[in-house]
């Protein structure tokens, strides 16, 4: 396997994505200690526009740049966070997973300056999110909190939160300890008060297809059970066509005896309707399993919810579509 001299890494330029290719960067280090990286970092859409991101393609816009870098020849290696990359069209044409990096945790956390719980929030509490997501089941699970739209990176959305902008802030916990601020989480939201991010804790290294050596090198520092859990997780949201701001939720699991799960919802904006499908199969068939319980959640409405918000349409006054 010959490696280039230098492999270069483009990612978004936020402190987090940053932090992100640093963890590239080490295992990278640590397995090919002849071979230098460099860190190639872009300005995205989504980091440029802090309006509603559906309104300039949604996730897309924190992935277009990076793509177009490693496609440019500007880069080799394009690291990404899963939940950025868009589930309703297919990868970059040209490019190509070679594998993810060891999962962090999926969770979400609850960042509160006093140090309380959700359940301790008094009602009218603002709390910082764009997120469709988390909004739904924020309306289902504690409807007398307000979620007030908030965009931007997570260091950003701390300093708005100090600055009065709201209360408090969910944020995923993998995003806060990779910018050194786990010290900043007041809950750590059980996954069934707060169904992640299909992609959540996940980060996926990408190289253009004809790159067949680095893929294979790149691919040595990839995780299996993190592949196959995005792979079941991906395929699910390719059935379900689910775009950046879609109410869907979900997260598989390699269990101890290597059988895979997936869990996944569909929300009403409003919360007032969750649609749930839970489903197991063999590792190898991760891919069967994302498409099974996609088909599960259709079969329940899935489409009419997922269609009923549009993109650009705010979520019944509760907060701004992402
Ligand atoms: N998955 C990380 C990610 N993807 C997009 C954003 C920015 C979110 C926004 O601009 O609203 C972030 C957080 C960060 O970079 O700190």
């Amino acid at each position: 396997m010959v490696l280039p001299e230098v492999i270069r890494i483009v990612s978004r330029d936020s402190p987090m994505a940053l932090a992100q290719v640093e963890r590239a960067r080490a295992e990278l280090a640590a397995a090919y200690p002849g071979t230098a990286t460099e860190v190639v970092p872009v300005r995205t859409t989504g980091d440029r526009w802090l309006g509603d991101l559906s309104l300039v393609e949604g996730k897309g816009a924190f992935t277009k740049e990076v793509d177009a870098a490693l496609l440019a020849g500007a880069a080799d290696l394009a690291v990404h966070c899963v939940k950025d990359i868009p589930g309703d069209r297919p990868l970059a044409a040209g490019t190509v997973f070679a594998g993810f990096l060891a999962r962090d945790d999926i969770r979400d956390a609850l960042v509160d300056p006093a140090g309380r719980t959700l359940d301790q929030l008094p009602p009218g509490t603002r709390i910082g999110t764009s997120s469709v997501r988390r909004t739904a089941q924020l309306a289902a699970s504690h409807p007398h909190l307000e979620c007030v739209p908030i965009r931007g990176n997570a260091n950003r959305r701390l300093a708005r939160m100090a600055a009065g902008d709201a209360d408090a802030l969910l944020l995923a916990v993998a995003g806060l300890e990779r910018i050194g601020r786990p010290d900043a989480v007041s809950e750590v939201i059980d996954p069934d008060v707060m169904v992640p991010a299909l992609g959540a804790g996940a980060l996926a290294l990408q190289c253009r297809e004809g790159d067949t050596e680095l893929i294979e090198a790149v691919g040595a520092i990839g995780d299996g059970d993190t592949l196959r859990e995005v792979t079941a997780e991906r395929m699910l949201l390719h059935v379900l066509q689910g775009r950046c701001n879609s109410p869907i939720a979900g997260f598989a699991r390699v269990a101890r005896e290597g059988a895979l799960s997936l869990r996944a919802c569909v929300f009403s904006a409003d919360g007032k309707t969750i649609l749930q499908a839970h489903e197991r199969a063999e590792p190898h068939a991760a891919k069967d399993l994302g498409a099974s319980v996609g088909a599960a959640l259709l079969r329940q409405g899935a489409r009419d919810l997922i269609d009923g918000i549009g993109c650009g349409q705010s979520l019944s006054g509760r907060g701004q579509s992402r």
